[in-house]
């Protein structure tokens, strides 16, 4: 039977969790597997309240029996465990695959903390395989494309079945091809110099730590500096 290493990494996170915590709950085929324990542990009397970063996380966490709390009603999050396209070594990250980017960074920069849950496939010296979501208005879109391809890459709008795809928050998301992201900071600025994006999907210094899970069964744990 072989490893579900999304399964070893996320559930490792949730050891991170304690009693009285308020916890951001990521989004994607990794993050499903830390609510999916969190569910199991707050059964057992582990006593926390969450808040989603998509649809899809808060109709999990409901099913579960996570309570979950109004954002007007937390000014803040201990700890948030999401999931991610690419990591590096400096725990910078590219997220947003399925979408829900421009939430997770809302969530991820509103806790204290913040784990990254990943396979080992998504460990990269360099950002850049994976094309860069970024989270755009429709209004005007073609323009907004068109200043993202002078930053050097390859813009195509994300569709699902056949139609645009659009994120939980009414936008178009614009797949960036760039092969390699040299530097991720410059890019990011250059990013929100865009009128037209709202978010985009490099987290550069907002990662406390990442928990790879690995096809042997064993664990590797990056953290950052603020952890040493
Ligand atoms: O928008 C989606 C998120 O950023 C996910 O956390 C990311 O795409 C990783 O997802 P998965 O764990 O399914 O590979």
């Amino acid at each position: 039977m072989s490893i579900n290493v999304k399964q070893l990494a996320a559930e490792k996170a949730v050891e991170y969790v304690q009693d009285g915590m308020k916890v951001g709950l990521g989004t994607g085929s990794t993050a499903y597997w830390a609510i999916r324990k969190l569910g199991e542990r707050v059964s057992e009397g582990l006593k926390i309240t969450a808040v989603a970063t998509s649809q899809a996380s808060e109709d999990q966490a409901r099913e579960l029996g996570i309570p979950l709390v109004a954002f007007g009603d937390v000014d803040s999050l201990d700890l948030t465990i999401d999931g991610a396209d690419e990591l590096d070594g400096a725990l910078q990250l590219i997220k947003g695959g399925g979408g829900a980017l421009l939430r997770e960074k809302i969530v991820a920069m509103g806790s204290t903390r913040m784990i990254v849950v990943a396979d080992e496939s998504k460990a990269v010296t360099t950002l850049g395989k994976f094309p860069l979501p970024v989270e755009i208005v429709p209004f005007a879109w073609e323009w907004t494309v068109a200043d993202l391809a002078k930053l050097g890459c390859k813009p195509e709008l994300r569709r699902s079945a056949g139609e645009l795809y659009k994120t939980d928050n009414g936008n178009y998301i614009a797949d960036c091809r760039f092969e390699a992201i040299d530097s991720a900071a410059d890019l990011a600025l250059a990013l929100q110099r865009i009128p037209g994006v709202v978010e985009h999907g490099l987290f550069i210094g907002i990662a406390d730590m990442a928990v790879i899970g690995k096809n042997d069964g064993t664990i590797e744990i990056i953290e950052g500096e603020s952890n040493l």
